[in-house]
């Protein structure tokens, strides 16, 4: 699969070697906000051997109709920033290329301006694009359907120069029908990404916690979504609706469970 990415920040870097590394994914470009580095390629900027072109271009050099004429993509992968899409979603819907963005904090109207581009085009949202995130968020609700009456506490860790709060951790509150406002936050160090969900029975308490040890957990999770989307018809998509089909175990089971 063609793949391009918006924003070769702290995460874009991260993500781009992963996807050079897998087989599954061939990296055509990035694009970037300076001119910085224009032209080169990310094997060359990372000081890796590899035969896909992973152009390094600033959007000041193509419009993204331009960029997508010239170098197809099968998906456009945003981890810049809110205004990211602007630059790309509508010559993205045009040239019917799957967007995943991995912007934590939308705006609601951009938001909305996302959904109405799933009419277009397949595109999928996720704040948080681990596998394991996800697969936590889906067990988080279904304990909380089994214990309504736990007290629940959410606990996000980042590294000191995050500002906001993060968006998993909003997405992790609202699905549990609590206020964003009681989230805990922690600014510390390097730390790249902790969330934790903490249910407080009477006597026990369950903690679902996840850790992004490195940036490349992210270059992960696109894989997995963009292997996922393969073939899927329009529409809007999250990481949960990627990930709910493989709930249905297959066979018998062996669990202990049986005893
Ligand atoms: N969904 C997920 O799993 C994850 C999401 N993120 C999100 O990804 C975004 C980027 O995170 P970082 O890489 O840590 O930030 P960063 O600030 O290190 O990198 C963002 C890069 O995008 C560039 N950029 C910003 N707006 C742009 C635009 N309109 N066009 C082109 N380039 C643009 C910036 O110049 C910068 O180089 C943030 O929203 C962050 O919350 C980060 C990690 C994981
Ligand atoms: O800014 C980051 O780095 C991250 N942001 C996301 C968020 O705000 O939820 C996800 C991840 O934890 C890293």
């Amino acid at each position: 699969m063609n793949v391009g990415i918006i924003g070769f920040g702290k995460t874009g870097k991260a993500v781009a070697s992963v996807l050079l590394e897998s087989k599954k994914t061939k990296l055509q470009w990035v694009v970037r906000r300076s001119r910085l580095l224009e032209h080169r390629s990310v094997p060359e900027f990372l000081g890796v051997e590899s035969a896909e072109p992973g152009c390094i271009h600033s959007k000041e050099e193509f419009s993204a109709d331009e960029l997508f004429s010239r170098f197809p993509v099968d998906a456009v992968i945003d981890f810049s920033s809110e205004s990211g899409l602007e630059y790309y979603g509508d010559a993205a819907a045009d040239h019917g290329v799957t967007i995943v963005s991995a912007i934590s904090n939308y705006q609601k109207t951009t938001l909305r301006r996302l959904h109405k581009l799933s009419k277009r085009t397949v595109v999928m949202h996720s704040p948080n694009i681990t596998v394991g995130i996800n697969f936590l968020l889906i067990a988080a609700k279904i304990l909380k359907t089994i214990a309504p009456y736990t007290d629940i506490e959410v606990i996000e860790e980042h590294f000191k120069m995050k500002k906001e709060v993060s968006g998993t951790a909003k997405i992790i509150a609202r699905t549990l029908g609590m206020e964003v406002e009681s989230i805990k936050s922690v600014r510390a160090g390097g730390i790249i990404g902790v969330h934790e969900i903490l249910f407080g029975f009477p006597y026990q308490t369950v903690r679902l916690k996840h850790e992004s040890i490195t940036r490349e957990a992210f270059g992960n999770g696109i894989l997995f979504a963009v292997e996922n989307l393969k073939g899927k018809p329009k529409g809007f998509y999250s990481m949960e609706d990627l990930l709910l089909p493989y709930f249905k175990l297959q066979g018998s089971g062996s669990g202990w469970a049986e005893g």
